[in-house]
């Protein structure tokens, strides 16, 4: 049975065109003037736009003694409601595990998953076995990307010779390593002298990472990445420290990726300050929310391309897992939820505002990320042959947001009241209507999981660069012979 949508006008990355697409099988095999179908749903008024896709989630993470509230299932459904139709979540071993084995536990987990998936391994420890895995994890389990976190001292963190060796391993095996940028050891220190002042609510979280750590682990994780021949993609990207050294390695050509969160771009520092402990917890988050003049360097970031793709980075805990940091900030679960709201929140503060175009829109919460990750066209495309994840937005459709309508598991949204203006009529997963007329349709288990092989167009380029600008012996005529 085909599906038609008419009478939209198609916004990608670089296009604006009015034009029906027709859908098949789960693919778009037609995008024309007047076409016909079986069933047809209809844009007149609308943006017809690739759906949205989030590299960054932990859906069921375990995280700080607890597991993040929402699931595959919950998860999948809010990004759905919001527009989003794939998500990349992160296998998460312990130090010592197998990635085999975390890749297996999260195999488990996505089978629940309303929207397509796919998975970033994450390095949280070195040795021969991680070495020999990775080239498994990129060969034959399709996961091309690996996260390594340089803050979490003492349970995630690895440290600058591992960076050293894993970055290498990724040069290697085509794939490109993702960091969260902060310094860790810098953290830990801060943190211990808070709490010894008394410095113990949430606020305090924010005193404890300071835009330096994050411009510091930015920079030092930019120059391992160019010593070991490996592109670099920056999470969180939350203030101009580490925006700037993003911006610095691209003008020198390297290649180099920053993404800010939605709340990041939106939310500020003044929330920690709010007197009721529980608002400020549920907004506790690494890197912590930052003052305005780093907010307008990420919203220039966008505007100017030096930084690429929003993301959520959801990981959303309840009020009651928060307040296992009661009396002690550094317990609070590190982590906010955004699923639903990224794009009609970006939509409203970005393209209603003139600060960014609806083609940067798409850009940077689709098509770049689908580039990045090298699944374009299949994903972030609206082209013959693309999925048919869709997401037909309404300009003109408006919302509060609230917790008390959201599809997400936790019992608060740290957007709360936000009016937003550019909400889904339609979204489409794989070509099935999972919001329909603005009423959320999902069906748990439709999402397939997305392989994403290594070496793309920019890690080739790169790894030939690097090959042809290796240091190498000068050849030379007359030699002195050895002195005696
Ligand atoms: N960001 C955060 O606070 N929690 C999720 C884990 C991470 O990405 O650091
Ligand atoms: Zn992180
Ligand atoms: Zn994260």
């Amino acid at each position: 049975m085909t599906k038609v949508i008419k009478n939209g006008t198609i916004v990608t990355a670089d296009l604006t065109y009015k034009a029906d697409v027709k859908i098949d099988g789960g693919k778009i095999v037609e995008i024309g003037p007047d076409l016909s179908g079986d069933e047809i749903l209809d844009a007149t008024g609308c943006y017809v736009m690739p759906g949205g896709i989030d590299p960054h989630t932990h859906l069921e993470m375990p995280f700080m003694g607890t597991y993040s509230a929402d699931d595959f299932a919950s998860g999948t459904r809010a990004a759905l409601a919001g527009g989003t139709t794939m998500v990349v979540d992160f296998c998460l071993p312990s130090p010592g595990e197998s990635l085999l084995d975390a890749y297996k536990v999260w195999d488990n987990k996505s089978g629940q998953a309303a929207c397509d998936y796919s998975y970033h391994m994450a390095i949280t420890w070195w040795g021969e076995q991680v070495f020999d895995e990775m080239k498994v994890v990129t060969e034959e389990l399709g996961i091309n990307t690996f996260k390594h976190f340089m803050a979490y001292k003492g349970a995630l963190m690895v440290n600058d010779d591992e960076l050293y060796a894993s970055f290498k391993r990724c040069a290697e095996l085509g794939a490109t390593p993702l960091v969260h940028a902060e310094n860790g050891d810098v953290v830990a220190e801060l943190t211990a002298k808070l709490l010894a002042e008394g410095n113990t609510g949430p606020e305090a979280h924010a005193y404890s990472r300071p835009p330096q750590v994050e411009g510091e682990a930015t920079n030092r994780a930019i120059m391992i990445a160019d010593m070991a021949g490996a592109p670099l993609y920056v999470v969180h990207t939350s203030c101009e420290e580490s925006h700037e050294a993003i911006r610095r390695a691209k003008m020198q050509g390297k290649r180099v990726w920053g993404e800010p969160l939605i709340q990041h771009l939106v939310l500020d520092e003044s929330e920690y300050f709010n007197e009721d402990w529980d608002h400020a917890a549920r907004r506790v988050m690494s890197p912590p929310f930052r003052n305005k003049q780093h907010q307008d360097s990420l919203w220039a970031g966008l505007a100017s391309g030096t930084l690429s793709c929003v993301a959520t980075d959801h990981c959303a805990f309840t009020t009651e897992q928060k307040r296992f940091g009661v009396g002690d900030f550094s317990k609070i679960p590190n982590g906010t939820g955004g699923l639903e709201d990224r794009l009609p929140v970006l939509w409203t503060k970005g393209v209603e505002t003139g600060r960014i175009t609806a083609n940067e829109f798409v850009a940077v919460t689709s098509t770049n990320i689908a580039k990045i990750l090298n699944c374009y066209p299949k994903k972030g495309a609206i082209l013959v042959g693309s999925d048919a994840d869709i997401l037909v937005l309404d300009p003109e459709k408006t919302k509060t947001i609230s917790a008390a309508t959201q599809a997400s598991a936790i019992d608060y949204n740290v957007f709360e009241g936000v009016e937003v203006k550019g909400l889904p009529r339609y979204v489409l997963t794989r070509g099935y209507v999972a919001v329909d007329d603005g009423e959320l349709k999902a069906k748990e288990g439709h999402g397939e999981f997305v392989a994403r092989d290594a070496n793309a167009t920019v890690n080739t380029a790169l790894s030939k660069w690097k090959e042809l600008s290796a240091p190498r012996p000068v050849e030379r005529t007359g030699i002195p012979a050895t002195g005696v």
